[in-house]
């Protein structure tokens, strides 16, 4: 039977966080996850955690500056990414979440490839010392333009360079349909640096009950793959989240 998370950037938003997790609880998912929870304090996320069971699977480094979509690929930003990943790693550990995903950042080129690299290198030494893995994240063109980091291919010869245990792919449905397709085969070739799985409608970034993606199709495929890790609800409720749950009762 696959497994569910809750992704509490799109889901519950009208909910305090530790509120968020009670509702993804009293709705059957089996985790929740993230995107930048660093005004809630960690305290009170980790004691809804505590008292729903559930694990709070990721969540991310900050963007940076209004307009930013992360900070660890931008030549001369290495202190403020340095910063950023200690606070991930810290707030995480808090709560006992295992994965940080580390948000590159609108940049491209050599110099923000090698940046990238080695801001990565940092976080997954940091990382290691608390059990945890580093995330990289390949988002669409369309959402994220100038995001440097748009492919799969790209994610794979990163995590490659870097050369550390730790680090894995996030690897998005959506974003990777709209830029790649080809899902069956990717998840498949991918699998073996696949650090977590998310998903939602495309284009719409919806509930997974329409669009151009089968996801009936592709949650067996996983499932025949052997992963059962719990995969990520990460899309933009029609209506209230609540009204929205009917595709995890299909
Ligand atoms: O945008 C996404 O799909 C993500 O998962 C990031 O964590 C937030 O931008
Ligand atoms: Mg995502």
């Amino acid at each position: 039977m696959t497994k569910f998370s809750a992704n509490l950037g799109f889901l519950w938003t009208e909910l305090s966080l530790p509120d968020a997790v009670r509702a993804a609880k009293a709705a059957g998912f089996d985790a929740v996850e993230c995107h930048w929870p660093f005004e809630t304090p960690a305290e009170d996320v980790a004691a809804a955690l505590k008292e729903t069971g559930l694990t709070m699977l990721g969540l991310n480094t900050v963007r940076g500056n209004p307009g930013e979509n992360g900070l660890c690929a931008l030549p001369g930003r290495e202190a403020e990414a340095k910063a950023a990943i200690d606070q991930a790693l810290a707030y995480a550990e808090v709560i006992g979440t295992p994965n940080v995903h580390v948000m590159a950042g609108f940049a491209k080129g050599p110099e923000a490839h090698a940046t990238f690299v080695a801001n990565l290198r940092y976080a997954c030494e940091q990382a290691a010392k608390l059990g945890k893995t580093i995330l990289i994240e390949p988002l669409n063109h369309h959402d994220a333009p100038g995001y440097f980091l748009g492919t799969s291919a790209q994610a794979v010869e990163i995590i490659k360079e870097v050369g550390a245990p730790n680090i894995k792919l996030m690897f998005d449905c959506y974003h990777l349909q709209i830029m790649e397709g080809d899902l069956t085969r990717r998840l498949t070739d991918r699998l073996p640096v696949i650090g977590h799985i998310q998903f939602a409608s495309v284009p719409e970034r919806t509930e997974p009950d329409c669009g151009e993606v089968n996801y009936d199709h592709i949650f067996a495929h996983i499932a025949s793959l052997g992963y059962d890790a719990p995969l990520g609800a990460e899309y933009k409720p029609r209506g209230t989240t609540d009204e929205g749950l009917g595709w995890m009762k299909g």
